[in-house]
Order: structure tokens, then sequence, then C-alpha cells
């Protein structure tokens, strides 16, 4: 059950910092995933600050049982030593469920909560999940005298989760976004894939068979055949309930690493849809998502262009042939407002938008 009104913004422990009212929009185009119990992958870890929105330690999938110890000290170590400037520091926690959770909690508050800017939550099902990190999250950062409280991130990753999704979001002012994650999500659905994210040659729709001259189909004639997204009705679930929560959803991992031309499709349909970023498992795959989450200088001048001519916003005018209105302006407001963002934070990025004049113009 959610909190009344009155009660919702409260901090659930005494001495705990007051939960967020708003969660900002900070870019966020790569999740980028560590072992920080890896010794050949922390030590990358210093010299991607600046190149990468967010730098995530992971422990849970992907690392093995007997080294979760190793490494969430890996992450502790990390955590106090690295000056992330404007990288925001994540870490993954293992599952509610698991051995390791409770001391992934109580260990990493008191340690570097200071420095912890979002926690993501494997395999969450309810508000309930929610409900429970929310309340320990208080409880330990009031003992840590934290004064910023830590924000939640769900991975999508059951059918119960996915079932729930209104009511995760909802579930705490913390919730900071949604990830999907169809490699647990394909297994808890019994979907009959067995790949990490990405698309699938058996799921089609062919093209209807041609018919001779009596009308009869000539079933064995050349059909064209289009792969569909396996994703596209999770995406478009998670699109609404962040925007109506007003928090910010993200396509997950993209496991084959070599097929980069896949991985940017897959990421800009995610784009496209509305998700703000996906996650990177490789540090090639953070090109790939700084590329596509980033708006196209082309769009950024068509947007700005349409924004200079309708003025006031309202009304409707004919730019290249399109009839252009309240509506369109408002998606082209999206556009500039978030190559605003990246711009503050992405000096290549800034150049290049700073390039196109306020009434949409390039210049060379
Ligand atoms: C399935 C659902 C999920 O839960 S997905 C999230 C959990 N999985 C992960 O976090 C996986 C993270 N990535 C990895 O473990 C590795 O990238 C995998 C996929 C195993 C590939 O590693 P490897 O065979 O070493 O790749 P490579 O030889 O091309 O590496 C080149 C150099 O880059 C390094 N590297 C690799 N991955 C990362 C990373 N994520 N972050 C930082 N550094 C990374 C490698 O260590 C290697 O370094 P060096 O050049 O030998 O010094
Ligand atoms: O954790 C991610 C997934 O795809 O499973
Ligand atoms: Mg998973």
């Amino acid at each position: 059950m959610t909190r009344p009104a009155k009660d919702f913004f409260a901090p659930l422990a005494v001495g705990a910092p007051a939960p967020p009212r708003e969660i900002p929009a900070r870019p966020s185009r790569a999740i980028h995933f560590f072992d920080p119990g890896n010794a050949k992958m922390a030590a990358k870890v210093p010299d991607m600050v600046g190149t990468v929105d967010v730098l995530l330690g992971n422990l849970e999938d992907a690392v093995k049982a007997e080294n979760k110890e190793k490494s969430r000290q890996g992450l502790v170590d990390i955590g106090k030593a690295t000056d992330f400037g404007p990288t925001q520091f994540w870490t993954r926690i293992n599952s509610l469920d698991s051995p390791w959770v409770l001391d992934d909690l109580t260990t990493l508050v008191p340690e570097i909560g200071d420095k912890l800017d979002v926690i993501m939550v494997p395999k969450v099902q309810g508000a309930e999940d929610i409900h429970y990190v929310d309340r320990l999250l208080a409880q330990l950062e009031a003992k840590a005298g934290l004064d910023r409280p830590i924000l939640v991130h769900a991975i999508l990753e059951t059918a119960r989760g996915v079932a729930n999704i209104e009511e995760i979001c909802a579930a705490s002012p913390r919730m900071q976004g949604l990830s999907l994650g169809p490699a647990d999500l394909a297994a808890d659905r019994r979907m009959k894939t067995t790949r990490v994210g990405g698309g699938h040659p058996g799921y089609l729709v062919r093209q209807d068979p041609v018919r001779d001259d009596l009308g009869v189909p000539q079933y064995d004639s050349q059909r064209t055949s289009y792969q569909q997204d396996l994703w596209h009705y999770t995406i478009a679930r998670m699109v609404d309930a962040c925007a109506m929560h007003g928090i910010y959803p993200y396509y997950g991992p993209f496991g084959d690493i070599k097929d980069t031309v896949a991985c940017e499709d897959q990421f800009r349909n995610a784009f496209l849809l509305g998700c703000v970023g996906a996650w990177s498992l490789h540090p090639a795959q953070i090109t790939i998502a700084n590329k596509v989450f980033s708006p196209s200088v082309e769009d950024v001048a068509h947007a700005r262009r349409v924004i200079a001519a309708m003025g006031d916003g309202t009304g409707a005018v004919m730019i290249d042939g399109k009839m252009e209105d309240d509506a369109s302006v408002k998606q082209c407001q999206v556009m500039v407002a978030l190559a605003e963002e990246l711009a503050a934070i992405d000096p290549e990025l800034k150049k290049q938008y700073d390039a196109i004049s306020a009434d949409g113009e390039v210049q060379a």
C-alpha cells in the first residue's frame, strides 16, 4: 500500500536525510558495468571517470559466488579512492533473497554512502521490495550521518515485476528509474531464447504469399520477412510508467559484444521510444551508447528551427512542407533540453550543438 500523501516525503528513520522531491535529470547514456573484484577492470576505473556518464560496480550476476566478498571490498576501495567528478557512481547489489545483500547494504552505506548516487536493485517483484530497501537505507543513512539520500533503481526482470511496474515506480520518492533485464526476464517468462538481450531471427513477420492469376496463394513464392523487436512491449510499458512518475527508463544489457551494429540498433529503438540510456558491459559499448543517446546535430537544428518559427508555441506553421504545431514544438523542446543537459557535461557535443544558431542554422 502506498503511504498517504502527507507522509510520502517524510524520512523513514529519525536523522535520515529528506527524500528527494524530484529526481534530477542527470545524463546517464551509458551505465558502465565493471566487476570491482576484477583487478584488470578495477584498474581501468579512474581513467574512465569523465568518459562515461555512470560507472556501476556490479556485485550481482556475473560475479562468482566465491568472489562476492572480494568484489564488495573492491567496490569500497574504489569508492574511497576515486574522485568521480562529473561521473555518477552506482552499484548493483545482490538480489534481496540472496545471502549477500544484507552485507552489501550494511557495508556500502557506512563506507561509501557519501559517494554512491544510486543503488540498483535486481529482480524487483513489487512495491514491497522497494519498501524494504527504502527503510533499511534510511536507517543506515541516519546511522552513517549522511546528508544526501541514495537513490534506488529497479531492474525489471520478472513477469511479476513487469505486472507490478506502476506500483514499483510509485513505491518511494527515492525511485530514480527502471532498467530492462532481458536475460532474467526471458528465463522468468519461459521465453524460448538463450541470449542476453537483442533480437532473435525467429521472431518475425512474413509477407503474404503471392497469388497466381486464379488467386491461389503460392506459399513457396519469395516472401520478405522482417525481424521484430522482442522487447518493444516491455520497454514501452517502462517508458510510460517512468514518465508518469517523473523517473527514468533504460534499456539493459546487450550481450553480443562483437555485434556493435545490432547493439546500436537495439539502443536506438530504446532511445526513440523514450529511454535515456542503456547498460554497457564492455568499454566498446560506451561509445555506442554515448552516440545513440545524444541527439544528432540535425535533430537539434531542426528542433531549434521549429521552436524559433513557433514563437509562443501555439498555432500552426509549415516548415519544409510539414505542419508543425503545439505538440511538435513540445517534442522539439524535449530534444533541445536533452542537448543542453548533455552539452553541460560533454565538451565535444557542446561544440557541435553550439554551431547551431537559435533558429536552427548549422554554422560550418
Ligand atoms: C546477463 C545479465 C546481466 O546481469 S549483464 C551485467 C553483468 N555482466 C557484466 O557486468 C559483464 C561485464 N563485462 C565483462 O565481464 C567483460 O567485458 C567480458 C564480457 C567477460 C569480456 O571481457 P574480456 O574477454 O576481458 O574482453 P576484452 O578482452 O575485449 O577486454 C579488453 C580489455 O578491457 C577490459 N574490460 C573488459 N570489460 C570491461 C569492463 N566492463 N570494464 C572495464 N574494463 C573492461 C579487459 O579487462 C581487458 O583489459 P586489458 O586490456 O587486458 O588490460
Ligand atoms: O540483469 C540483467 C538481465 O538481463 O538479467
Ligand atoms: Mg539479471
